[in-house]
């Protein structure tokens, strides 16, 4: 789900990830993530919690088109296998491992550079489905609103009854 104050897609953020996902063949939501000098940690080197954003933010998407009902992350687990320069681009392939009541397990890859290349960082989350309350409780209204005037306009049909 696309939400443009999003640090992880959203178009306007300074500084964002602005990941760009997309549902591809074999049930599988692709997304890419730009590394700027925004980004860095390590001198020329992306930050590992920025890079553990960027998976939070692929599998939050991942569950969002296959699922299209609201979740939030429980746990997310990362490891880093090679280090992800600034100037790259990292190619996340996730998908759906197993749903059980309210709990979605997913998973996902990061290549460097290429849909083949080497893979640099890889990920595993669980998910946990809750209602539109958890937003509307926890959130500021003002953000809210926004979101659901932005809904609104995209017509996004989500199942809203975890
Ligand atoms: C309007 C809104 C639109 C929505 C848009 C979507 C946007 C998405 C944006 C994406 C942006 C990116 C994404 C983000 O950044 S999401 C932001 C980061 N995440 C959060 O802020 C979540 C904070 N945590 C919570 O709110 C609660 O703890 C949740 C809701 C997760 C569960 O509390 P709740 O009281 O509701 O449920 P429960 O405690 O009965 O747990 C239920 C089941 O889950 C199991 N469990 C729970 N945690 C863990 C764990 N750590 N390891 C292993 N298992 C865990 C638990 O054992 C139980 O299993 P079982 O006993 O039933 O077998």
């Amino acid at each position: 789900m696309h939400y443009n104050e999003c640090f992880g897609c959203g178009d306007d953020v300074e500084g964002g990830l602005h990941i760009q996902s997309a549902v591809a063949e074999g049930m599988v939501v692709v997304s890419q993530f730009e590394v700027t000098d925004a980004h860095q940690g390590a001198p020329g080197l992306a930050h590992g919690g920025l890079l553990a954003c960027a998976f939070d933010e692929a599998l939050g998407s991942t569950v969002g088109n296959l699922l299209r009902r609201p979740a939030v992350t429980g746990r997310l687990e990362t490891d880093f296998r090679r280090p992800v320069p600034v100037g790259s681009t990292l190619h996340i392939v996730a998908r759906l491992d197993g749903v059980a009541g309210r709990k979605i397990y997913v998973s996902a890859d990061g290549r460097l550079d290429a849909e083949d290349g080497p893979i640099a960082v890889q990920a595993r989350a669980l998910f946990v489905t809750v209602g539109f309350e958890h937003f509307t409780s926890h959130g500021h209204t003002d953000a809210m609103q926004k979101f659901r005037q932005a809904r609104t306009r995209e017509r996004e049909d989500w199942d809203i009854n975890p």
